[in-house]
């Protein structure tokens, strides 16, 4: 609106002065009222914005735990999400079986108690696994894992021959050589240092050595390796919805898109050996190209036979081999930590460990290892088993509402929802495991159904649950005995040793300080 300063209200002043006086007046009322009207406006849209975030985030809330009002308008608690408190997430969970929290437009329910993380992982009519934006960009939109419903089911019942326990066997030769070079190098290095990052490194390479077998080159594997790290950081929660070239998420794509292609070119020389050299299998690779030809050659056989697995392409390949090393680097690396950490500063476990380890040898430390011989270490199983409870890699996994769930009968999470089931509380039940704070590998001798069954949330459950679950036990109890059997691992304890940092999985604070130091394993 606007004063028209020629108007009859002008008329009849009888000076100009008078006139000039008169027209500033009316000119800085016009922009008063002007400049009044458009923070009015302003003040009412914020009003309106505000009490709305407020009002849904009360009808989302209804009756479960969390703040009373969204403390931080529109943004919730995002900066803290930045920068994610294992203490916090505790406070959380032990605020009421339901919380939630709200960020921006995003409302988040937490589901902490066993019966509830179950039902929720278990219901894939009302939920999906909820990646951040910047993972459909990084993984590639075509890729299996996110697919839903029946697509998903079929395709993993193709990817499940490769973990299968003739399968796993396949792989123990590959990686007992890099457990063997791992160990040279970690017992050689001058001193203590953090073994988070040596850590990572190695599960990085008996990752690509198990899915790649020889195809993939050390160069490569460094490469790999080096620059991991880059993808990890690229996913935040809330990231720039463009990728701007040298950002974070840029490297993270890059890093990505360089790996998948040293992938499809291992899958393409993997064809050969197994279709045209009729060589033998011994990385995941070659195994899945193997179970294609077996497929294909029995269908030719018998054409009514019912196909288990179909014909995937070197890309597909490529890219079903990267969500397992981005689905098992963070995990496997924080579990390697805790692990090596807890058993160093456990003397009683070591002893356990190494009697074991050459009682399953007959006393010659030379026997390699194979899938028997590994499934008679059950102390040392017990002891990874055991580190995997106490201290879960994975704390909880994010789902979306699909369509709106009943949780309980006294509360529905709505459409479009966030719906995080949490893993570390029912691991730490003290009806089902008994002192839970506590480090009892024991515990798992005479274990009774619910640790093994509903409280085992270690690697979720459901249509989703864990495709490494049965190679992640494999690997570490091969790997944890013949460690243990042929070094004097050395803690160098600090204050934050026992404190939990939280980057994707959670690790030790001060990432693990660890002296190595090579011994004859026949030593009493
Ligand atoms: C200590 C190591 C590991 C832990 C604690 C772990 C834990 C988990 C958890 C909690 C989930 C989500 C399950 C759910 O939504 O119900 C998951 C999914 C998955 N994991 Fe693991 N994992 C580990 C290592 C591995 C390894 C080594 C591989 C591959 C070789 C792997 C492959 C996968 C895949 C492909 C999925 C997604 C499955 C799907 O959506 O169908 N993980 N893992």
């Amino acid at each position: 609106m606007s004063f028209n300063t020629t108007s009859p209200l002008a008329v009849g002043y009888k000076n100009a002065q008078q006139y000039l006086d008169i027209e500033t007046f009316i000119t800085k009322a016009q922009e008063t009222y002007s400049s009044l009207t458009w923070i009015q406006l302003i003040f009412s849209v914020i009003a309106i914005i505000l009490s709305y975030d407020q009002i849904m985030y009360q009808i989302r809330k209804g009756s479960i735990a969390g703040p009373r009002f969204k403390i931080w308008p529109i943004i919730g608690p995002f900066l803290e999400s930045l920068d994610p408190k294992f203490e916090e997430y505790k406070a959380k969970w032990d605020s009421g079986e339901l919380s939630c929290v709200s960020i921006f437009h995003k409302f988040v329910v937490i589901a902490s108690s066993r019966d509830l993380a179950r039902k929720i992982l278990a219901s894939p009519k009302y939920v999906k696994p909820c990646v951040v934006d910047v993972a459909i960009k990084i993984l590639r939109p075509t890729n299996w894992v996110f697919l839903d419903g029946k697509q998903h089911t079929d395709y993993r019942r193709s990817l499940n021959g490769l973990f299968s326990q003739k399968a796993l066997e396949i792989y123990i030769p590959v990686q007992e050589k890099y457990m063997d070079i791992y160990l040279d190098k970690f017992t050689k290095f001058d001193g203590p240092r953090e073994f988070f990052p040596e850590f990572r490194e190695l599960l990085c390479a008996l990752s690509l050595r198990t899915f790649c077998g020889d195809y993939i080159t050390e160069e490569q594997i460094a490469l790999i390796a080096d620059n991991y790290y880059r993808i990890t950081a690229a996913l935040e929660l809330v990231n720039f919805p463009i990728i701007i070239p040298y950002t974070k998420t840029w490297y993270g794509k890059k890093i990505a898109d360089d790996t998948m292609k040293i992938f499809e070119k291992c899958a393409a020389m993997a064809k050969v050996h197994i279709n045209e050299e009729a060589g033998k299998p011994a990385c995941v690779m070659d195994e899945w190209i193997y179970l294609m030809k077996d497929a294909r050659e029995k269908h030719s056989e018998d054409p009514e036979a019912k196909l288990l697995i179909r014909e995937f392409s070197n890309k597909e390949i490529s890219e079903a081999i990267f969500t397992f090393l981005f689905a098992s680097q963070d995990a496997s690396s924080s579990l390697a930590c805790w692990l090596f950490q807890i058993v160093a500063d456990r003397p009683d476990v070591v002893e356990k460990i190494r009697e074991e380890q050459l009682a399953v040898r007959n006393n010659d430390p030379s026997v390699p290892l194979s899938l028997d011989l590994i499934n008679e270490m059950s102390y040392t199983n017990n002891v990874v088993k055991e580190s995997l409870r106490y201290r879960p890699p994975v704390l909880m996994v994010p789902y979306v509402v699909k369509q709106s769930f009943p949780v309980t009968e006294t509360y529905t999470a709505p459409k479009g929802s966030m719906i995080i089931p949490t893993l570390y509380p029912a691991l730490h039940d003290p009806e089902v495991y008994e002192d839970p704070d506590t480090f009892i590998p024991e515990r798992w001798e005479n274990a009774t159904g619910d640790m093994y069954k509903r409280n085992w949330l270690v690697f979720g459950t459901g249509p989703h649950v864990c495709l490494g679950k049965n190679y992640v036990l494999m690997l570490f109890t091969g790997m944890l005995g013949k460690f243990v059997m042929n070094a004097d691992l050395i803690h160098h304890k600090t204050a934050l040793s026992e404190e939990i940092k939280v980057f994707a999985t959670i690790f030790p604070k001060d990432d693990l300080i660890m002296e190595w130091k090579s011994r004859n394993p026949l030593e009493a």
